[in-house]
């Protein structure tokens, strides 16, 4: 049997934010060298299912400001969220670009420059259309001793993910913000080929 992958807890900080004072915590996944981190508030151990966000690094979108893609202002929403709720956890998992990393996304974005969609793109650079894994997310709930969550997605195959992990999934939240017009083939693309939950009707 292959072991899950384990992400080892090393430090916390605090990380104040517009929203909220959240606890900056720091994890390495010895096997990889990959470094990833966890946000939370409040008190998770106890009380019920943990509003969470389990999102997939973008730098483009959640660090440049790019609009090709609705996740910053998925990150921002997740974060106010859990803020207005005064409990919850985002575990921020660095598989850029669905897993194929940042420069080969760079590539798939020039493709989609050029006609490609976002699955065509992957698979022209020889990739599987969505490479990530969730693994980590089993040893980074349990340092906080989480075992269900109200988790915060439009992917159908994350909770499905999740749930084969063991982890419960109490209940799923759309979280439907930064569609614009330059991210709405993407969109369209993620509900019709990836089986997204994402009505995109008249925007
Ligand atoms: N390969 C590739 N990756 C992309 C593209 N656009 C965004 N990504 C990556 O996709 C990941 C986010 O996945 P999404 O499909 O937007 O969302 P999700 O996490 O599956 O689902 P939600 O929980 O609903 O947000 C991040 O790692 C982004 O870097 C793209 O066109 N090509
Ligand atoms: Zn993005």
């Amino acid at each position: 049997m292959v072991a899950a992958p384990h992400a080892e807890y090393i430090d916390s900080c605090d990380l104040p934010t517009p929203w909220g004072t959240f606890r900056l915590h720091g994890f390495i996944d010895r096997a990889t060298g990959k470094e990833h981190v966890v946000l939370t508030l409040g008190d998770l151990a106890n009380g019920g299912p943990v509003l969470a966000r389990v999102h997939s690094e973008c730098l483009t979108g959640d660090a440049l400001f790019s609009q090709r893609c609705d996740c910053g202002a998925q990150l921002e929403d997740a974060l106010r969220r859990i803020a207005a709720e005064g409990r919850g956890m985002v575990l921020y998992l660095r598989q850029e670009g669905r897993g194929i990393g940042l420069i080969n996304k760079i590539r798939a974005y020039h493709l989609q420059d050029t006609g490609a969609d976002t699955v065509e793109a992957n698979e022209a650079l020889g990739f599987a259309a969505d490479l990530r894994g969730y693994g980590l997310c089993q040893s980074m709930l349990a340092h906080f001793g989480v075992t269900a969550l109200r988790l915060m997605t439009n992917n159908p195959a994350k909770v499905v993910a999740l749930q084969k992990l063991g982890i419960a999934v109490s209940e799923r939240q759309s979280i439907l913000v930064g569609h614009n017009a330059c991210n709405r083939r993407y969109l369209l693309t993620k509900q019709d080929k990836l089986g997204h939950f994402i009505d995109t009707a008249g925007k």
